[in-house]
């Protein structure tokens, strides 16, 4: 953990560090995923179940890469009620935000007789990935499935790693409650190169959705052509501003919940009060003492967790938009004020009262968010993920005689003269 304080000689330095510190770790991911990738693309399923057994320790065959209809039942059946219900809950409100998204198509004629118009129109094919090595995300699924069913997507396929061959039924329960059926027990870049280029078995998709650890983050970026994707959601982060009139201990697990991710993650306090930061660095040590993924956790917040003390709010703002995190938490009395400041943060949390993990869960927008400083040019997942956008022009003699002499004015200006052919043939 780098304790830094911005009144310190050395802080602009050490805060270069800190923005510098995950590329290495990034940068150390792209040739052993190009190898990853290459491999998938050559061999297919062979490649594909290969890797599995060798970074999930599952031996399969290519026939068994897809997960039977009949498991997916019966380990969604497995599912306490009350777990359903959760599930539920998290799936409405999910659901219902991402309804809201949705735009409208535009159609309109202007003043000079040209109707325009653009349309949205949904993918055919998106591959949703869904981590699963260190933990099991049935959130996720939420987050990728339900706006690519609100976008109206047709094919929705899943992949998701399966450490040892273990499945997790609300993994499965969640795929079933989003209608999503074809589901593939693969993970890490393998999954996405078997998505990017297609397999014997596994159909290429139009675009790759999801979070994921490193290499998952890398693959997506080196895919990135072949199909599209959402953004880079690697290893989470989480930035916490917060004054000294909050409890300690809170400000610590919200900052645990995100290094307990990843030994990648990262977690940052950002305080006015140099006091209340020791007490936070104290906390996060007493709850390291008992937290169940505490190995993770604690080589999150060795290696890339800081504590910051700045001079006032507007200095922590102004580190927050070079910070562009995945999350900000502003746990401030008027955090309204303090956001308004930031320009880049994948999603902002207000209030006290509100937690990082209400956006994991239950809050409603997408917790599938850009890392890696990426928040400064992109955003969440949402549903505008899974439409495109087709421009319409439609104009008669009236509407050409009107505008097209200045289209034959600008092609004979840039000397292509079947495009001003293709103009003055057709004016009067
Ligand atoms: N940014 C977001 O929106 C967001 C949301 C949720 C989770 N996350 C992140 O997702 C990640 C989940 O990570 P995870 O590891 O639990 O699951 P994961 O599914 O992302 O990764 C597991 C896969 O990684 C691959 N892998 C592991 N070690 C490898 C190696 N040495 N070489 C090549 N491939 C290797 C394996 O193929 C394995 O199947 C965490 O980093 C978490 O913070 C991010
Ligand atoms: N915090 C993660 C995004 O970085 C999302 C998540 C899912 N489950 C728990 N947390
Ligand atoms: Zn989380």
């Amino acid at each position: 953990m780098r304790h830094l304080n911005s009144m310190d000689s050395d802080f602009s330095a050490d805060f270069s560090a800190l923005l510098q510190g995950r590329s290495n770790d990034e940068r150390s991911v792209a040739e052993p995923v190009r190898a990853i990738l290459s491999d998938v693309k050559e061999r297919g399923d062979v490649a594909v179940c290969e890797y599995t057994e060798r970074f999930d320790r599952l031996a399969l065959t290519p026939e068994a890469l897809r997960i039977d209809a009949e498991t997916i039942k019966a380990e969604a059946a497995r599912v306490p009620a009350e777990l359903m219900d959760a599930l539920k809950v998290a799936a409405r409100r999910i659901e219902a935000f991402h309804e809201a998204q949705k735009p409208t198509d535009l159609d309109f004629t202007d003043s000079e007789n040209v109707r325009l118009g653009m349309r949205w129109t949904a993918l055919d094919a998106v591959g949703l990935y869904v981590p699963g090595g260190k933990a099991a995300y049935p959130s996720s699924v939420l987050m990728n499935a339900l706006p690519a069913r609100v976008a109206g997507v047709k094919r929705l396929a899943m992949c998701v790693p399966t450490p040892d061959g273990v499945l997790n039924p609300l993994v499965l329960a969640a795929a079933q409650l989003c209608g999503v059926e074809e589901i593939y027990r693969i993970g890490g870049a393998q999954a996405v190169g078997a998505m990017a280029y297609g397999t014997q078995s596994i159909a290429p998709v139009d675009r790759i959705v999801g979070p994921g650890n490193a290499f998952v983050a890398e693959a997506k970026r080196q895919v990135f052509g072949q199909v599209g994707i959402d953004s880079i959601a690697g290893p989470s982060e989480v930035v916490v501003v917060a004054d000294g009139q909050n409890d300690p201990r809170l400000a610590a697990v919200d900052l645990l919940a995100q290094a307990e991710h990843d030994e990648q993650a990262q977690a940052i306090l950002i305080t006015t009060d140099a006091v209340f930061g020791d007490a936070v660095i104290a906390a996060v040590a007493k709850e390291l003492e008992t937290l169940p993924r505490a190995a993770i956790a604690s080589r999150s917040w060795d290696d890339h967790g800081a504590v910051i003390v700045v001079r006032d709010l507007d200095e922590a703002a102004e580190l927050v938009n070079r910070l562009a995190p995945e999350h900000l938490e502003v746990l401030l009395d008027e955090p309204r004020g303090f956001s308004a400041q930031v320009r880049h943060a994948g999603a902002i949390f207000l209030g006290r009262y509100c937690p990082e993990a209400v956006g994991d869960y239950v809050g409603g927008p997408n917790h599938v968010l850009p890392t890696s400083r990426t928040a400064r040019f992109a955003s969440g997942l949402s549903v505008f993920d899974f439409i495109k956008r087709t421009t319409m022009i439609e104009t008669n003699a009236d509407g050409l005689g009107r505008i097209g002499p200045a289209g034959v004015a600008l092609a004979h200006a840039e000397g292509l003269d079947a495009h001003a052919l293709s103009l003055s043939l057709r004016l009067k």
